[in-house]
């Protein structure tokens, strides 16, 4: 794909942004690290309850847009607004406070602590939050493993564990990196009828995936990230019709 190809391709693919209420609408977002510019004026949005994947080769720049959205990177300029508020300027603190909820691709579970204690541990910072008892009818397999401690838990295990966690302290937005990373093809599976059904309970996930089938299972629309730009917006029937071509692009 030719960067002429890809502008002709977006307008052409482009998605409908009007109508959607959006939950979190970031706006001409650029990101430095020093004098580096990695993030050149991007616009995104994810709407309650939905799916959207941040899909480029390695160094485009999409761990660098999540971490810029939960304000963990903050050399950045642009909106990032959340119902309705800026929270550019606001710590990552604040921003959690708010609803935003962050799932490191390491997953950061404290391997000395149970997984109830890995629940507990974190404050509730929002009136959303899910009680204990909804996140174990949630995650029946937490339930089951609650007194076994974090470093007994499958990667699985962990991933929904980390899910978990954000959702009890009230995220009603999930920033999810690499979540399918190094699980086994029934696991990835298994994360994602979570993410779908944590997407019926109206939560809002925003997830960086190198796994182009795996996205496309789970989720409403794609942006394509290239050197810090968003070149492509897709809804997920045209990022299914064109998976050959997109595994190309990512040398996949
Ligand atoms: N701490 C850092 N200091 C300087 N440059 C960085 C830092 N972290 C990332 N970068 C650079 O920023 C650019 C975007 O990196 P980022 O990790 O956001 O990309 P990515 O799309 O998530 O790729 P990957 O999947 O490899 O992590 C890359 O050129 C990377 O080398």
């Amino acid at each position: 794909m030719s960067d002429d190809t890809r502008t002709t391709e977006a307008d052409a693919s482009a998605v409908a942004t009007q109508s959607r209420p959006r939950m979190l609408d970031v706006s001409g977002l650029s990101a430095w690290y020093g004098e580096a510019r990695v993030l050149t004026d991007v616009s995104i949005d994810v709407a309650p309850g939905e799916v959207v994947t941040l899909v480029g080769r390695n160094g485009a720049g999409k761990t660098t847009l999540l971490r810029s959205v939960m304000g963990l990177h903050r050399q950045t300029e642009g909106t990032i607004a959340f119902d309705g508020n800026d929270l550019a300027r606001r710590s990552a603190d604040a921003r959690a406070r708010a609803g935003i909820g962050w799932v490191p691709d390491d997953r950061g579970i404290y391997s000395s602590l149970t997984v109830a204690e890995n629940l507990l541990l974190p404050p509730v910072v929002h009136a959303d939050a899910w009680s204990l008892e909804r996140v174990y009818e949630f995650f029946p397999v937490l339930h089951e493993r609650r007194d076994f401690p974090g470093t007994k838990l499958s990667g699985g295990e962990q991933q929904m564990l980390a899910m978990a966690r954000v959702l009890r302290m009230g995220s009603r937005l999930l920033l999810l990196d690499e979540p399918s990373e190094g699980l086994a093809p029934v696991i990835v599976s298994r994360i994602g009828e979570i993410i779908r059904e944590i997407k019926g309970q109206g939560v809002g996930v925003l997830l960086v995936e190198q796994n182009v089938k795996f996205a496309s299972t789970v989720a409403d629309r794609h942006y394509l990230l290239a050197q810090g730009k968003v070149v492509e917006h897709l809804a997920n029937d045209d990022f299914r019709a064109r998976e050959r071509e997109l595994l190309t692009y990512l040398g996949m």
